[in-house]
């Protein structure tokens, strides 16, 4: 079924933050039915660095691939502005297309963007974010791929404006809205109540942000289609990596973090060691036979 379908459907979509291919498989094989690309992710993990606009176009474009070819799960994925005007958020769109996004999410920041829990941000205006919503709508070959608006206008212009603006790009062509950073279970419960009716909504939980953290059947109820929890992976990771380094510090050795990690056995098995090697071994005995005239004779 593809996402667009699946959004018909009842029940909410809970969709996980990845950052590369193996993040995406572990979430993938726990039967999470879409994956969120997460832009913060990859800042947080590729460059130990905050999601404030640094992650490029074609370094995306390389997580996506590796993604896809790993896993077929729909997966969501984050450009932040598209990465400059409409024609940049043309080529953003036909390469993430390409790649092997299921959906793609523009937003109506400035450029530096940042995180939409940092403070200090600032939106273009209303008519130039529907003009990149327009661009992005025309440059995907196919219907399938879904185009997400989001608006970071709440922090700037306030809760009204943001749904004025979202009811704006929905008319520009969106599929899925998202506004961004509602500071209150009062604030979701608004945005729902405005656009329920006219798009799908996504809801982006992210641990100590701006809003509160609410169940994905909770937010499924008030209205929500999508349910995104971005950072959580980079934020569990990055704690364990911190134990575990000072572990391995203070006791030269990984014995006593042993019951918290995967052993050489159990790691292969996640990453699907055995079933590739069997797969390797086929092949060479297919090579073999078609080798062999014996065999060939035989056949
Ligand atoms: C959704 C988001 O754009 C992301 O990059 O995943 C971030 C999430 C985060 O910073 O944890 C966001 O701006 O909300």
């Amino acid at each position: 079924m593809t996402l667009r379908d699946r959004l018909r459907e009842d029940g909410p979509i809970v969709a996980p933050g990845v950052y590369d291919a193996l993040t995406a498989s572990i979430a993938t094989e726990a039967g999470f039915e879409a994956l969120y690309l997460s832009g913060a992710s990859i800042a947080y993990t590729r460059l130990g660095r905050p999601d404030i606009g640094l992650v490029s176009m074609a370094e995306v474009a390389d997580v996506i691939a590796m993604v896809r070819d790993r896993v077929p799960t729909p997966l969501i994925v984050d450009a932040d502005t598209g990465y400059g005007n409409a024609l940049n958020v043309e080529r953003t769109v036909r390469l993430f297309e390409r790649m092997g996004a299921t959906a793609i999410q523009i937003e109506d920041q400035t450029l530096p963007k940042r995180c939409g829990h940092l403070k200090d941000k600032s939106v273009i205006p209303t008519g130039e974010m529907v003009g990149k919503i327009k661009a992005a709508v025309d440059a995907r070959a196919s219907e399938a791929t879904l185009i997400v608006a989001r608006t970071d206008a709440i922090a700037s212009e306030g809760a009204k404006k943001a749904i004025d603006r979202a009811l704006s790009y929905a008319e520009a062509g969106a599929d899925v809205l998202f506004v961004e950073a509602p500071t209150s279970k009062r604030q979701l419960a608004e945005v729902t109540a405005a656009l329920g009716g006219v798009r799908p909504l996504l809801a982006n939980m992210v641990e100590g942000g701006a809003t509160p953290i609410h169940s994905a059947a909770d937010l499924g109820e008030l209205g929500f289609k999508i349910v995104i929890f971005p950072g959580g992976i980079a934020r569990a990771l990055a704690r364990t990596a911190s134990e575990y380094y000072a572990s391995l510090f203070t006791h030269g050795s990984t014995t006593p973090f042993r019951d918290r990690m995967y052993d050489f056995s159990a790691l292969n098995e996640v990453i699907g060691t055995p079933e590739m090697l069997a797969r390797g071994k086929a092949y060479e005995a297919a090579e073999k036979d078609a080798d062999d005239p014996k065999a060939e004779d035989a056949a």
